[in-house]
């Protein structure tokens, strides 16, 4: 399995929030805590940019991923709006999340309250390399559902 140490840092004035935790010893995302100051209330259709506290300095060749949590959206039709959202191995900014409220009621998000998730994940290094012509292939440039039903 490969393995990786991630700091991470605190913002100023959110020591109260908890940071960023697996919910079982198995689970691939760690629950992010909102940092807000005072309840967010989300109206039917809006969205707002949920501040976590934290920060992040990964080493390269890793992106964090941040993702909805399955509960919010069942029950409350609470999403991330740009998911998934990709944290840069080299973003040393606060870490938010950007939720939208796709249910029918009002949805207050609370200071300490799991907003969403983030997954860490492995990224290739890679080089574009520009050719005239790309190599053949049996599907061609068929895509779009072009194998039908
Ligand atoms: O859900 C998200 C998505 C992004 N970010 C931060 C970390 C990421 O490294 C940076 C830039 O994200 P992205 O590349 O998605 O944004 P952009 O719209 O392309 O902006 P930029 O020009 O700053 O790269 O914003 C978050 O905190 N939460």
């Amino acid at each position: 399995m490969l393995s990786y140490f991630v700091q991470i840092h605190k913002q100023p004035g959110n020591e109260d929030v908890s940071l960023p935790r697996k919910m079982s010893e198995q689970a691939s995302g760690y629950d992010l805590y909102a940092a807000v100051d005072s309840d967010v209330v989300l109206e039917p259709g809006a969205r707002a940019l949920i501040p976590t506290g934290i920060s992040l300095a990964m080493p390269d060749g890793l992106e964090a991923q941040i993702r909805p949590r399955s509960g919010l959206a069942l029950k409350h039709g609470i999403t991330c709006l740009n998911t998934p959202g990709t944290i840069d191995a080299d973003y040393r900014g606060e870490i938010k999340v950007l939720l939208i409220n796709l249910g029918q009621e009002p949805f207050a998000i609370a200071r300490n309250e799991r907003i969403a998730q983030m997954v860490f994940q492995a990224v290739p290094a890679v080089t574009l390399v520009e050719v005239e012509e790309l190599s053949a292939t049996v599907r061609g440039e068929g895509g779009f559902g072009h194998t039908g039903k």
